[in-house]
């Protein structure tokens, strides 16, 4: 298809969330981007970024907007997703310190843990070093931030954060399916978009 190799069309999930600045973003890194708030908009797009905002509340939405099993599938058929933040959270396998009855996507074989660096603060700024994102380091934004308690086998870890003496993953990739605990769209920085647009084109 070479329409999909040119200009890939990446659906953000618009039920909640800062869903205008990833529509940017990847509008900036080349890709054509639209809002998926129905099924019918799921099954248009060829990769789909999940954003951050508040994942009990976007796992209600999805469900409320019927899009929790036509997402499944498509999940489960090899779409390429990017979640950030909240969006780690929905692409999760496991949530440790989840809500009741909070329900994921999955697909990511990681456990993640909800307000995990909320215990030492709340928000803060980093620079992390991703090899596949090229020698400048990111500027990494965490915002009530998960980070990855464990990852099965299949799953590669992109960076972590060092607290009291461990480190936490806070960027995985399995496959086709990437997440950060960070919020690459709020820097300018479009390198995250940019190679996730890339991997969607190869997909
Ligand atoms: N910035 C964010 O996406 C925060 C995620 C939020 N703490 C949650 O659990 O869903």
């Amino acid at each position: 298809m070479p329409g999909v190799s040119a200009q890939p069309t990446i659906g953000v999930l618009a039920v909640q969330g800062d869903v205008r600045e990833h529509v940017q973003a990847l509008q900036l890194a080349g890709a054509r981007a639209i809002a998926v708030r129905r099924p019918s908009e799921v099954e248009a797009v060829d990769g789909l970024v999940i954003p951050g905002g508040e994942s009990t509340t976007m796992d209600k939405l999805v469900r409320i907007f019927d899009l929790h099993e036509p997402l499944v599938a498509r999940l489960q058929d090899g779409l390429p997703a990017y979640g950030s933040c909240a969006g780690m959270i929905m692409l999760a396998d496991r949530i440790l310190d989840g809500h009741r009855d909070q329900q994921t996507l999955g697909g990511l074989d990681i456990t993640v843990r909800r307000n995990a660096f909320g215990r030492q603060v709340d928000s803060f700024e980093e620079d992390l070093r991703i090899r596949e994102l090229g020698p400048e380091p990111v500027r990494a934004v965490f915002i009530r931030a998960p980070w990855v308690e464990d990852v099965g086998d299949a799953v590669q870890v992109l960076a972590s954060v060092r607290v009291e003496g461990a480190d936490h993953p806070v960027a995985v990739r399995q496959g086709n399916l990437v997440a950060t605990s960070f919020h690459p769209e709020v820097t300018g920085d479009h390198r995250v978009h940019a190679w996730f647009t890339d991997l969607v084109r190869r997909a």
